[in-house]
């Protein structure tokens, strides 16, 4: 059997999602997997909470009874206590944190992550960051950066690593958007309502802007470039914000209390759709001319990006072996139960790849 601590960051909607999938899978993963995960410490921005018997399915109660103000170095004092692999889970959307992973990895966790943002960081971050894991041996997985549970990042790492030149990405890779202009195409209703909605049922940014400005699409993106080989920065992308300038300013709450300021000009590019048409937010990745945009368009109904509904992602690859018909890849892009899910992928891939260790006495159930 092989323990593994996890250490998990944001207790938000993708979060405590995850919780309660290891919790509830944990029998399954023993017996199947011969891995016994066990979440010893969680975070959120202000608190922290360790114990070394593993939370259980009271863990809000715990959390709230004995946690502690957080401190920079709250979980590394912890876990050296323990011989055990260790990995850091972000399920947040913090820019600070992400810029801790070189030293979270120095730490020797590997490191799981939903949060695209250190992805997205400089070339020169970016690359730092694998050659310290690398010497380290410690493992890296971001599955969910681009299409929540989607296989996407591995089939174009896989594509790229077999020598498979990729030529193109393209698609609707947001899982918000898609759930916003799916409805707000079919329906008749209020922009800022639809946008409400996403943010409540758990498929937005945890501010929403950050899927209308275009910048959460732009990451994918980007995610995928460097994923496909190129060494590219976020400033290179070509980006449409749908987000009023003087929206872009406000604070959170200001931002979603002043939110039907947008309905006039987004209710004029529906007015405009001709009657085959909808609108669909869309990235596009040329790898071969280097050109990353991302756009709100017009689409025929008739043609796949049309024809999405719900949160769908949608992506099309075209590669040395997939000229004529891409690659495709298609389904919920967004939502906590998938991209938990992937996360807990991700946990158990490092967990399946690592030696058997011996578990120390105080750490058997
Ligand atoms: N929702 C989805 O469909 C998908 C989400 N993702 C990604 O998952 C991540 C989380 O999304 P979601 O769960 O919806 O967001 P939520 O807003 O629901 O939760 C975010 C959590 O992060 C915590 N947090 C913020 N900053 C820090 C910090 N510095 N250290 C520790 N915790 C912190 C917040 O704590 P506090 O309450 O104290 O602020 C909160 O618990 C995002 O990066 C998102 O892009 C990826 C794919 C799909
Ligand atoms: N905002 C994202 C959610 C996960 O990354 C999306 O729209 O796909």
């Amino acid at each position: 059997m092989k323990t593994i601590h996890l250490y998990i960051f944001g207790l938000g909607n993708v979060g405590s999602k995850l919780i309660q999938q290891v919790l509830e899978s944990h029998e399954f993963f023993k017996k199947q997997q011969h891995l016994n995960l066990r979440i010893v410490g969680l975070a959120n921005s202000r608190r922290v909470y360790t114990t070394s018997k593993g939370i259980t399915a009271d863990w809000k109660n715990e959390f709230s009874k004995h946690s502690q103000v957080r401190e920079e170095k709250s979980f590394y004092e912890f876990s050296e206590d323990y011989q055990v692999p260790k990995i850091a889970i972000d399920a947040t959307a913090s820019k600070e944190l992400s810029k801790f992973y070189p030293e979270i990895a120095g730490q020797g966790f590997h490191i799981v992550t939903a949060n695209k943002i250190a992805n997205t960081l400089s070339q020169e971050f970016y690359d730092q960051l694998r050659a310290i894991l690398n010497s380290q041996n410690l493992k890296f997985e971001y599955e969910t950066n681009v299409g929540a549970g989607l296989p996407i990042v591995q089939t174009v790492r896989d594509l790229y690593h077999s020598g498979e030149q990729v030529f193109a990405i393209n698609g609707v890779f947001s899982g918000s958007l898609g759930y916003i202009f799916n409805r707000y195409s079919q329906e008749d209703v209020l922009f800022s309502q639809v946008v409400m909605d996403a943010l409540q049922n758990g498929f937005t940014e945890p501010d929403p802007r950050e899927d209308l400005s275009g910048n959460d699409v732009a990451r994918k993106l980007l995610v995928l470039a460097r994923e496909a080989g190129l060494k590219l920065e976020f400033e290179d992308i070509e980006i449409e914000n749908l987000v009023v300038p003087q929206l872009q300013t406000y604070s959170l709450n200001q931002f979603l209390t002043e939110l039907s300021s947008l309905d006039e000009q987004m209710q004029q590019r529906k007015n405009d759709l001709k009657p085959n048409e909808v609108l669909r937010h869309l990235g596009q990745l040329d790898v071969r001319n280097q050109t990353l945009t991302v756009s709100l368009q017009a689409v025929s109904k008739d043609s796949p990006a049309g024809q999405l509904q719900g949160s769908d992602g949608f992506f099309e690859i075209y590669s040395e072996s997939y000229t004529k018909e891409p690659l495709v890849i298609k389904g919920a892009g967004a939502g906590r139960e998938v991209t938990a899910r992937g996360l807990l992928s991700d946990i158990v891939k490092i967990g399946r790849s690592l030696k058997q260790q011996p578990v120390p006495q105080f750490c058997v159930n």
